[in-house]
């Protein structure tokens, strides 16, 4: 029996609820701290209805043996066509018009737009969402240049994306959108220095998660003209007390919807309720992201090696608290394949009996 909670709406865990349960589904907005994680003595697996893991802490999971698992390709196309959907917003004005609109104006001079075909997009992170961005704003004719540490550049290419490293990436574009996770290493990628080296008036578009743009840096690029307008889905802090990025008139702004989509939701509720399913009956284990060797134990040859893990651990433990002194252990296993014999000996130097080896 497999006790699970789904939480949608709450912004944080509540630690005395999460002890309770087995299991436990989020979506962005819930943050799965050490201290929930910590707390929650029967957890087992930390299930992440859609692609970013950091609102949880994937490192206090995985020490204490709890899968975390996403569903990364459920809201890929959605997370694109937002891309896009802001792409063309800042090429034409389309939320500021349509906004002036109801105000009861009628302004075509204010807001004259430029195409987008023939404009250079500079894609940062070129994984499932970039490349389907790419193809998509190929067919507005757009050139399409990125960056990835890790996607082969041949395979970049494969995409119509012309591979190149950042510093020759920046001067290019006339508008530039991030696809990394967050990470360490991805926070701040674009920063003061980089909109230095773009071109000026450029436009950037950030579906991917806040702080990918240093935001202070974006603010005074926005307001030096430096950047001629940001596309946001995404900020540090949701919602963002700052408004000052969102209040800007060049900025067109959305609260975190790349995956709100029917068919999005749909597929990584879905994929997320099977992948669980699929784990607890031990039949395969999809989408943990973390730690390889958590993956593996649950392999059926794992199975088997964990049981015998335990067995001899609980031989030994018996021997470690037991009155009489033991100099000499001698286990036998059987079986198809571990048919071989362990011979440990415990003794005062702590080595091997049989292979001299030193014991940790
Ligand atoms: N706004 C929204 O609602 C959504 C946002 N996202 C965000 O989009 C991110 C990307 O999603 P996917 O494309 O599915 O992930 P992915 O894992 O397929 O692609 C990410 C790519 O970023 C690359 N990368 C890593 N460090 C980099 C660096 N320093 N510079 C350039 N590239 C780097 C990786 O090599 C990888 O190819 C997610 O991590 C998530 O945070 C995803 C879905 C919806
Ligand atoms: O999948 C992602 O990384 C997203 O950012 C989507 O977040 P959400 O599930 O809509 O809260």
């Amino acid at each position: 029996f497999f006790h699970l909670w789904k939480l949608h709406t709450a912004p944080n865990c509540s630690i005395v609820s999460v002890s309770n349960y087995d299991g436990l589904v989020v979506r962005s907005a819930t943050k799965v701290t050490a201290d929930v994680i910590n707390a929650a003595d029967k957890l087992k697996i930390i299930g992440r209805a859609g692609t970013g893991v950091d609102n949880v802490d994937v490192d206090a999971a995985t020490k204490k043996g709890i899968i975390v698992m996403n569903t990364p390709s459920g809201n890929t196309i959605s997370a694109a066509e937002l891309t896009c959907a802001l792409l063309m917003s800042l090429s034409r004005n389309v939320p500021q018009a349509a906004m002036s609109m109801k105000q009861g104006n009628w302004d075509r001079k204010k807001f004259m737009g430029a195409e987008l075909y023939g404009k250079v997009l500079g894609i940062v992170g070129l994984g499932r969402i970039g490349k389907e961005v790419a193809s998509r704003m190929q067919s507005f004719g757009m050139r399409t240049i990125g960056y990835d540490p890790i996607t082969p550049p041949e395979v970049a290419a494969s995409w119509g994306v012309e591979p190149m490293s950042l510093e020759l990436l920046w001067p290019q574009c006339d508008y530039i959108t991030v696809h990394t996770p967050l990470m360490p290493s991805t926070v701040g990628l674009l920063n003061d220095a980089s909109f230095a080296k773009c071109k000026k008036g450029v436009k950037v578009v950030n579906c991917a998660r806040g702080g990918i743009i240093d935001e202070d840096a974006l603010l005074r690029a926005l307001e030096s003209g430096q950047c001629g307008g940001a596309g946001l889905d995404v900020f540090v802090e949701e919602p963002p007390k700052n408004r000052s990025l969102i209040e800007h008139p060049n900025v067109v702004s959305c609260p975190h919807l790349g995956a709100s989509t029917k068919e999005a939701q749909a597929r990584c509720g879905e994929d997320i309720a099977l992948q669980i399913v699929d784990m607890v009956k031990g039949n395969k284990l999809v989408g943990a992201v973390n730690a390889q060797v958590l993956a593996s134990t649950f392999s059926q040859e794992s199975h088997q090696l964990i049981k015998l893990g335990e067995a001899v651990g609980s031989v030994l433990q018996s021997c470690t608290t037991s009155k009489r002194p033991v100099s000499h252990v001698q286990i036998t296993t059987q079986g198809r394949s571990t048919g071989q014999t362990c011979l440990c000996y415990q003794g005062p130097e702590g080595r091997d009996h049989n292979t001299g080896r030193r014991y940790m």
